[in-house]
């Protein structure tokens, strides 16, 4: 898959007594009282800013939080340091801008392990939009630079991108280099037989991501909403299921394409079907040709669950991307969840299992399986693009190996 190339590590760098900018993503979801919800991405984080403190670094760290316009209270990064010094084990000090004399007068008194974090980056407009200038301030800060936001990695912005043409060296953290290990290199050079597993509510979003893994896989199983708009290219009755009518001839021209390839995709053979689009809908389940009129597929069903299964029993990686059904709703859970303990046995039996960010991940965690699969990806459209075979801004920017 299509990567720059290897990127600069962290044990490359010399350490001691240095500042070193370090962006991270910390754009983790908040409730109305400012209690983190998921600090997946905060513990994500922690091994690169552990091992700057281990080595005497005096650490700066630099997230976004949300999509802010202009200073917004709302999304300032406060809220998230008593569970980062927690994790950390160091009180981390929090500053009230990320550039400027008070920030600069805050990193020249950090002792050499200490934490510093910077105020929510994106306060200022020069961030998304790249301004060199701004990003000269962010790196006067430092002397070096670690990049470990992989979910932010596809944003070229001034402390994702920019602040690299000022830092040498412009380093990879460790998070990021696991991220690309797992996205570029497993999926590279998988073993085989390699299973792509793609749903997601339309085809519209996954065509780069289907059409890249039509190169590489053997076996593709889609579920979700979009399985809806290639039922209909088929000629298949599907009620108000999601459809995409203007890519009718895209969902073709991908089945043509795998047949081609000698890959085999699998379509569900039954979906569990609504009357309305509500968690307590009227739900049964019928034969995936057969919806009738006012009724809509919101999962995968039993049959399926068990021909996906098979299908997955015999391979060695495994790649998934986008819930099978609206796991959102209890009801049409079932899909979502099963696949996800799917993998998770197969992962117990060495297969590698990879987790491609976003809903999927959601639906993993929410059934408690995170922790046995080979990899989850803390980012949603990175991930998503890295499957596209693009390059990421961020990973670009960096050093080579
Ligand atoms: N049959 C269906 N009908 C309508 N919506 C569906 C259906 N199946 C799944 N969805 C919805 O698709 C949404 C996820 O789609 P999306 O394409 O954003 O997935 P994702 O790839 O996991 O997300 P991301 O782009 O953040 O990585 C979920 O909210 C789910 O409810
Ligand atoms: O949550 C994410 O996907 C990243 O933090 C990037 O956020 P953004 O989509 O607002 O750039």
């Amino acid at each position: 898959m299509a990567t720059k190339k290897s990127v600069g590590s962290l044990k490359e760098a010399d350490l001691k007594g240095k500042r070193v900018l370090v962006r991270v993503d910390l754009n983790v979801p908040l409730d109305d009282n400012f209690n983190i919800t998921d600090d997946t991405r905060i513990r994500a984080a922690v091994p690169t800013i552990k091992y700057l403190i281990g080595y005497g670094a005096k650490v700066i760290l630099t997230s976004h939080l949300g999509r802010p316009k202009g200073v917004t209270p709302k999304y300032s990064l406060k809220p998230l340091v008593p569970r980062l010094s927690g994790l950390l084990g160091v009180e981390v000090k929090m500053a009230n801008d990320c550039i400027g004399e008070e920030v600069e007068k805050l990193v020249s008194g950090l002792p050499d392990g200490g934490v510093i974090l910077l105020e929510n980056v994106r306060f200022y407009k020069e961030e998304e939009k790249n301004d060199p200038e701004f990003a000269k301030k962010l790196a006067s800060l430092a002397d070096l630079y670690v990049n470990d936001a992989f979910g932010t990695a596809h944003r070229a912005h001034a402390s994702t991108e920019g602040v690299a043409k000022f830092l040498k060296p412009s380093v990879a953290g460790f998070l990021m280099q696991k991220e690309l290990d797992y996205l570029v290199g497993a999926v590279a050079n998988p073993k085989k037989p390699f299973a792509a597993i793609v749903g997601g509510s339309k085809v519209s979003s996954k065509i780069g991501v289907i059409e890249s893994l039509l190169e590489k896989v053997d076996v593709l199983l889609l579920g979700g909403g979009m399985i809806f708009t290639f039922y209909k290219a088929q000629g298949h009755a599907v009620g108000s299921s999601l459809v995409e009518a203007d890519k009718l001839d895209l969902a073709t021209s991908l089945m043509e394409k795998a047949k081609a390839k000698g890959v085999s995709l699998l379509l569900p053979s039954d979906v569990v079907i609504a009357d309305k689009f509500a968690a307590d809908a009227n739900s049964k389940v019928v034969p995936a040709s057969q919806i009738p009129d006012g009724w809509m597929g919101l999962d995968i069903g039993p049959d399926s669950i068990k021909s996906f299964g098979e299908a997955l029993d015999s391979t060695k990686t495994i790649i998934w991307n986008g819930p099978m059904g609206v796991f959102e709703f209890e009801k049409f859970a079932a899909g979502t969840e099963a696949i996800a303990k799917k993998l998770a046995e197969l992962s117990g039996k060495g297969v590698t299992t990879i987790i491609g960010g976003g809903d999927s991940v959601a639906a993993v965690e929410k059934v408690g399986l995170a922790d046995k699969m080979s990899h989850i990806s803390t980012g949603g459209g990175a991930s998503l693009e890295l499957l596209e075979g693009k390059t990421l801004p961020g990973v670009l920017a960096l050093d080579d190996a």
